[in-house]
C-alpha cells in the first residue's frame, strides 16, 4: 500500500490558489458541450473527474482543446449529443455520470455508462426512474437501481417529472441540464425535502449564464422554458473549489494562520463558501474579500465546541468532523444522511478513522457525536478511495501529531497537488538531526543544544542499547532476528527526565557497558530490529522542537529534519574521550581495546545494508577533534539560528 507520512507541526499560515471547482467544472463542460457556439472556459480543475467528462465528451463527438494554463475552448454541439453509440468509463465521478445519463437519455441513440465498483454501489434509481417517466428507455445491467447502465433510444420528451431531493441533489442537477434538450415546456417537482441546495443553485446560475433561466417555486418546482437553447457565454472563469477551500481554512483556525484561500470569496455561486460561516461560529477570525478569505486561529487559540446542521455543505462538513478533534467539548454534526452514498461511506469511514487518532464517536443514521481527545494519537489512516478523507485528516498534524495517509493518491479526484500545496503553508515540529560515529561527542551535544533550545531530546542508540540489554537478559542471540524484533517491538521503555527505564528498572547507566555496545551494533544492522523502532523514535518529535541523535537520524528517521550535521572526530580522539568517560565512571577499558571496538563499531555501522552510517550531502560537518564540547555546542546553534534568521528575513 502507498502511503505519505505527514510529520506533526507546529502551525499553519500563508496564502494558496485553489485549483477549479469540480462542481462548477464538470457543469461547465457539459452546458459548453450542448450550447451552441465555442466556449473558452478558463481554470478548468485538472483532475480525474474532469478527465473522465472530457474523455466521454471526446467519445461523443465533442471538440474539448485543453490548454496547459488550464484553459479549455469547447466546441458545442448546439443541442442532442452527434455520435450515437458509445460506451463509457466514468470512473467514480457522480458529477460526470449523473448529468450524462439524463442528457444520454435525450440523445436518442445507444450508450453505455459503468464506473469503478464503488460508482456501481452508489444509486441512480431515483433519476432513472424520473427519466422512464418522460419516455426515456434505460436498462440497468447490473443490480437494478444503480450503475452499469444500458440507453437506448427512448421517446423523452419533457412534460412533467418528478424525482426525489433526498438522496443526492445531482438528479435534479441533471434533470434541470438534460432537460432543455427536450425543446419543450418541462416541469420538475422533487419529491422529498430537497437536500444540497446549493449545489442546485450552482446548476441553476450556470444554466442562466447559457441562456437558459429556470422558473423556480421555492426547491419544490422548476419549469424550463418551452424551446429553451443553450448559447455559449464566449468565456467563463471556473472559480476556486470551495470544499478544496475548506481544508486550509480549517488548517489556519487550528494552526493559527492566517491563511489565505484564493479564487473564491464573497461574490462566489458555490454552497461551500459558508464553510466560512461554520467556521466563524466556532470562534475562528475569518476574513472575506471578493475573491479570497482568510482565516485564523480563535482569540482564545482553541475552538469551540459546536452542534450544526450541516445538510447544506455536505462536503466541506466533513472538514469539520476533522476540526472537532481541536475543540473545547464535544460536537456534533447533524443531517448529513447523504454522506452514506458519497465516494464512500463516509459516516462510517469517518467515525472509524476519528477513533484511531483517540476520539471517542458516535455514528448515527444522519450524524456524528465527536468527543475530542485529550492528545491525538498518531495512526495510519485508511482513505477508502476518497479524496475528502485524505485532505480532513491531513489536518489531524496541526495536533502536534504525526499522521500516515494511506493511498495519498486518491487525492487525484479533485486536487492532485493537495499535498504540496497543504506542506506549503505548514510548519513542520522542526528537527535538529546529528548523526556521527561512536563516541563523537553527538550525545553531549544535542542534549546541551537540546536543553539550550527547550526542545525535547532524542538518544536514538539508546534504544538499540535497550534492545541488547532485553536480549541479554531474554537470553536471546543478537542474530535472531525474528526474536530481537519482537523484544524491539515490545520494549517497556520510559525516557523520565535523564533517566531510562526499562521495566521498573533504571537502566540508565547499565546500557552503556561494553556488552551492550556491541550487542546494539550488532542488534541495529537487522531490518526488522531497525522498522520495530522506527516509529517510537518519530513520536519523539513534539513541539516545540527535537533534537535527535544517532547514526541515521537525517538519513531515515527524520528525512525531512530542517537541520543537519554530521559530527566526528578523529578516531584517536574518541577513543581518549571513551576512555576519559570510563575511568571517571570508575569503569576500567584499555584505550588500544577501546580504539579497536570503535572502530569495529565503525565499521559496521558504515557497512550494513540498512541505514548505514554516513556523512549526507545537506548535513554540515562537525569536526570536533580540536572542539571543547562548549565549542561544539555552539558551533551547532549559531548554525541552527543564522538559518532560522535567514529563513525570517
Ligand atoms: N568536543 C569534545 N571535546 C572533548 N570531549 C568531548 C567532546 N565532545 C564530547 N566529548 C566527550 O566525549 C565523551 C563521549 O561523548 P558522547 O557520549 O556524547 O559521544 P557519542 O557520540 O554520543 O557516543 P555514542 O555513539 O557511543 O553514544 C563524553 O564524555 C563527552 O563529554
Ligand atoms: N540511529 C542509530 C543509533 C544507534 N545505532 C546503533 C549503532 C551503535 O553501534 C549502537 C549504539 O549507539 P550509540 O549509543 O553508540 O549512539 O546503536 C544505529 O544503528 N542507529
Amino acid at each position: 500500500m502507498d502511503f505519505l507520512d505527514l510529520p506533526p507541526l507546529l502551525g499553519a499560515r500563508g496564502t494558496l490558489r485553489l485549483p477549479g471547482s469540480k462542481s462548477i467544472s464538470n457543469r461547465s463542460l457539459l452546458l459548453a458541450a450542448l450550447a451552441e457556439g465555442e466556449t473558452v472556459i478558463r481554470d478548468l480543475l485538472d483532475s480525474d473527474d474532469v478527465d473522465r467528462m472530457l474523455e466521454a465528451l471526446a467519445a461523443l463527438g465533442v471538440e474539448c482543446a485543453r490548454e496547459a494554463d488550464g484553459t479549455c475552448r469547447v466546441r458545442g454541439v448546439a443541442g442532442p449529443f452527434p455520435v450515437k453509440q458509445a460506451d463509457l468509463f466514468l470512473g467514480n465521478a457522480g458529477t460526470a455520470f449523473r448529468p450524462l445519463t439524463a442528457a444520454l437519455a435525450l440523445s436518442g441513440g445507444e450508450y453505455r455508462l459503468s464506473g469503478v465498483a464503488r460508482m456501481h454501489e452508489r444509486p441512480i434509481g431515483d433519476l432513472v426512474d424520473g427519466l422512464l417517466e418522460i419516455g426515456a428507455d434505460i436498462e440497468y445491467l447490473g443490480n437494478e437501481g444503480y450503475p452499469p447502465l444500458a440507453i437506448h433510444p427512448g421517446q423523452a420528451a419533457g412534460a412533467l417529472v418528478r424525482v426525489r431531493g433526498d438522496v443526492s441533489s445531482q438528479f435534479l442537477t441533471a434533470l434541470l441540464m438534460a432537460l432543455p434538450l427536450s425543446g419543450r415546456e418541462t416541469v420538475i417537482e422533487v419529491v422529498g425535502e430537497l437536500i444540497s441546495r446549493p449545489y442546485v443553485a450552482i446548476t441553476l446560475d450556470l444554466m442562466a449564464r447559457f441562456g437558459v433561466e429556470v422558473a423556480r417555486e421555492g426547491w419544490r418546482r422548476f419549469t424550463i422554458p418551452a424551446g429553451a437553447r443553450y448559447m455559449s457565454p464566449g468565456e467563463l472563469f471556473v472559480e476556486g473549489d470551495a470544499s478544496s477551500a475548506s481544508y486550509f481554512l480549517a488548517a489556519g483556525a487550528m494552526g493559527g494562520g492566517p491563511v489565505r484561500v484564493e479564487g473564491v470569496g464573497r461574490h462566489s455561486i458555490q454552497g461551500d463558501v459558508r464553510f466560512a460561516e461554520a467556521l466563524a461560529q466556532l470562534g475562528a477570525c475569518i476574513d472575506m474579500g471578493d475573491n479570497w478569505i482568510e482565516a485564523s486561529a480563535p482569540e482564545g487559540g482553541r475552538l469551540k465546541a459546536f452542534d450544526l446542521d450541516l445538510n447544506h455543505i455536505p462536503d466541506a462538513a466533513m472538514t469539520l468532523a476533522v476540526a472537532a478533534l481541536f475543540a473545547d467539548g464535544p460536537c456534533r454534526l447533524r443531517n448529513i444522511a447523504s454522506w452514506r452514498v458519497k465516494e464512500t461511506d463516509r459516516l462510517a469511514a469517518m467515525a472509524i478513522e476519528l477513533r484511531k487518532v483517540g476520539a471517542t464517536v458516535e455514528e448515527g443514521a444522519d450524524y456524528l457525536y465527536i468527543v475530542p481527545p485529550a492528545r491525538l494519537r498518531p495512526a495510519a489512516i485508511d482513505t477508502y478511495d476518497d479524496h475528502r478523507m485524505a485532505m480532513c485528516f491531513s489536518l489531524v498534524t496541526l495536533g502536534d501529531c504525526r499522521v500516515r495517509i494511506n493511498d495519498p493518491k486518491c487525492v487525484n479526484k479533485t486536487f492532485p497537488e493537495y499535498f504540496r500545496v497543504f506542506a506549503s503553508i505548514a510548519q513542520p515540529v522542526p528537527v535538529i538531526a546529528i548523526d556521527g560515529p561512536s563516541a563523537s561527542g553527538k550525545g553531549t551535544v544535542a542534549a546541551r543544544v537540546a536543553a539550550e533550545l527547550g526542545w525535547h531530546y532524542l538518544d536514538s542508540g539508546a534504544l538499540y542499547r535497550l534492545v541488547a540489554l532485553a536480549a541479554i537478559g531474554e537470553d536471546v542471540s543478537f542474530d535472531d532476528e525474528t526474536e530481537v524484533e519482537a523484544l524491539a517491538r515490545e520494549l517497556p521503555v520510559r525516557f523520565e527526565h535523564a533517566r531510562i527505564l526499562l521495566g521498573d528498572e533504571d537502566v540508565t547507566d547499565r546500557i552503556r557497558e561494553e556488552d551492550c555496545s556491541i550487542g546494539a551494533s550488532r542488534v541495529a544492522v537487522l531490518p526488522s530490529v531497525r522498522a520495530a523502532l522506527f516509529d517510537r523514535q518519530r513520536d519523539f518529535r513534539r513541539a516545540p522542537g527535537l533534537v535527535a541523535e544517532g547514526r541515521d537520524m537525517g538519513s531515515v528517521v527524520f528525512v525531512d529534519a530542517a537541520y543537519k550535521f554530521f559530527l566526528t572526530a578523529s578516531v584517536e580522539a574518541r577513543a581518549q574521550r571513551r576512555h576519559k568517560q570510563l575511568m571517571d565512571k570508575g569503569i576500567a577499558a584499555t584505550l588500544h581495546d577501546l580504539r579497536n571496538d570503535l572502530q569495529s563499531r565503525d565499521e559496521r555501522d558504515a557497512a550494513r545494508v540498512v541505514a548505514p552510517l554516513r556523512q549526507l550531502a545537506d548535513a554540515v560537518l562537525v569536526e570536533t577533534t580540536s572542539m571543547t564540547v562548549e565549542e561544539a555546542v555552539s558551533f551547532v546553534l549559531e548554525n541552527v539560528r543564522a538559518r532560522q534568521a535567514r529563513e525570517v528575513g
